[in-house]
């Protein structure tokens, strides 16, 4: 069975950790660095990138979360969680720096402009809901990424190796198939 932990800090932590026992997971909440350990893979969700880092700095998680992104252990990032996985953010520090990608934040207005779109990826099927809440977008990649889905011309969705990173929550859909697609191609 394969071990995916989900930073437990902050935002939208429950929800991906239902989807992962929908998809025969084992889940491990990390909190705290011991909870790294023997890990197969590692799910950063939504919410707060500022309010995350704060925490990260706090539990003293930075280091040994990026050693791991180092060492090739499968990242997949979120919207804040893809803001953390970033090398770089406009106007802003970046948090871990491993996934080589530039990000800008709040790209599509406040809360109240959230919205839900179907994306067509061809890695990974036709209308698959994306809920945008206060999203990010990848503004570009570095040779090597893979550019896996856009919205609106902007991209939405990208691959670096082991590190995956969407601007939107497909946790906060019914819909399995990106957490799926992490899941048994990438862990
Ligand atoms: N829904 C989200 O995760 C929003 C991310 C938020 N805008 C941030 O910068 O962290």
């Amino acid at each position: 069975m394969k071990r995916v932990g989900v930073l437990a800090l902050q935002g939208a932590v429950r929800e991906h950790v239902r989807m992962l026992e929908e998809l025969g997971c084992q889940t491990v909440l990390v909190k705290h660095k011991e909870h790294l350990e023997g890990l197969d893979g590692l799910i950063l969700p939504g919410g707060e990138s500022t309010t995350m880092r704060k925490l990260l700095d706090r539990y003293e998680l930075m280091g040994p979360i990026r050693s791991l992104a180092q060492k090739g252990v499968p990242m997949f990032g979120t919207c804040a969680g893809l803001i953390l996985l970033a090398k770089e953010v406009v106007d802003h520090d970046p948090h871990l720096a491993v996934m080589d990608v530039v990000v800008a934040r709040n790209s599509y207005g406040r809360q109240v402009d959230s919205f839900e779109v179907n994306l067509n990826i061809q890695a990974i099927g036709e209308a698959i809901p994306a809920v945008f809440i206060r999203a990010p977008h990848i503004v570009s990649v570095g040779e090597g990424v893979e550019v896996l889905a856009e919205h609106d011309g902007k991209i939405v969705l990208a691959r670096d190796g082991h590190l995956l990173g969407c601007s939107f929550h497909p946790e906060l859909t019914t819909d399995l198939r990106i957490v799926k697609y992490f899941v048994t191609t990438m862990v």
